[in-house]
């Protein structure tokens, strides 16, 4: 099976700190993989090369086979590179079914061709229709963006996401900010995502329940390097996880010991 998304070496330096350090990764459709590490290991950045917002000091990015390494981010999109940005994706005045509607109208590429668009109606508003039931915001779909409480401006951005028909997810911390309540929605929606076998996702997470749920695999990135890949209950077992996420508890439990 082919590979639907790959880094190879990909590097950047900012000055003299190597952020992401010669990774090679390559990722297949069907498959979650979980990026996870200390803070400050490089996995925002990560994403940032694949996603197109930092240039890659070296090294290459490929999606379904074609090198994408020079294409500006908007161009990735367009390649099936979907990204959830901490709710920057949002235009805030416009409703929630007026922000699924322009993703789905800019991935049909319709653009401002109004014919298209009024020839298209039914259509689009049905499908957008079945994307709020999906992020289940239909009840306020004619609020505005900005008015909706956190975790909706979240499920909303996931549902402009499922619009886009990416065929690579990539989500950074989906459910940071979000109530316990909330957590759930965003799960499940990712869990439906993955059950479309020719999907990839891509999720950083810092919550290693959420992580050992959903994951296929798992990578780990220490000081920008792939420090561990693989299946998830190896990598959760391997030292350098253990160190990264447990060394804490682990060292708390001694000095207990020490001090009974
Ligand atoms: N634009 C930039 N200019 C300079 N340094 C940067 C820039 N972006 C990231 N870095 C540095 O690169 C390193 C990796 O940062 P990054 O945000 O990718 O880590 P992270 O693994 O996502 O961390 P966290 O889990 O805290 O979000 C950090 O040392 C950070 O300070």
């Amino acid at each position: 099976m082919s590979f639907s998304l790959e880094t190879r070496d990909l590097t950047i330096r900012f000055g003299g700190h190597v952020a992401v350090d010669a990774v090679s990764c390559a990722f297949r459709p069907g498959t979650l993989t979980a990026i996870v590490g200390p803070n400050g290991a490089g996995k925002t950045t990560y994403f940032n090369l694949i996603s197109g917002q930092l240039k890659a000091s070296s090294g290459r990015v490929f999606v379904g086979g074609d090198d994408i390494t020079s294409l500006p981010a908007p161009e990735r999109t367009k390649r099936g590179l979907g990204r959830a940005f901490q709710l920057t994706n949002l235009f805030p005045n416009l409703s929630v079914m007026e922000n699924i509607r322009l993703a789905i109208q800019a991935r049909r590429g319709m653009g401002l061709n109004l014919w298209s668009i009024w020839s298209n109606h039914r259509a689009l508003i049905a499908e957008a229709e079945a994307i709020l039931e999906r992020i289940a915001l239909t009840a306020r779909r004619d609020a505005p963006a900005a008015s909706l409480p956190h975790g909706d401006q979240r499920k909303l951005e996931v549902g402009i996401l499922i619009a886009l028909e990416p065929t690579v997810f990539m989500f950074d911390e989906p459910t940071a900010g979000m109530s316990v309540d909330e957590v759930p929605v965003i799960l499940d929606l990712i869990r439906e995502i993955k059950r479309d076998m020719t999907k990839t996702i891509l999720l950083v997470e810092h919550k290693m329940d959420v992580v050992r749920e959903l994951s296929d695999r798992i990578i780990v990135l220490h000081n920008g390097k792939l420090a561990a890949d693989g299946e998830p209950a190896e990598v959760i077992a391997s030292p350098v996880v253990q160190q990264a996420y447990l060394g804490m508890a682990a060292e708390d439990e001694e000095e207990a010991e020490a001090a009974r």
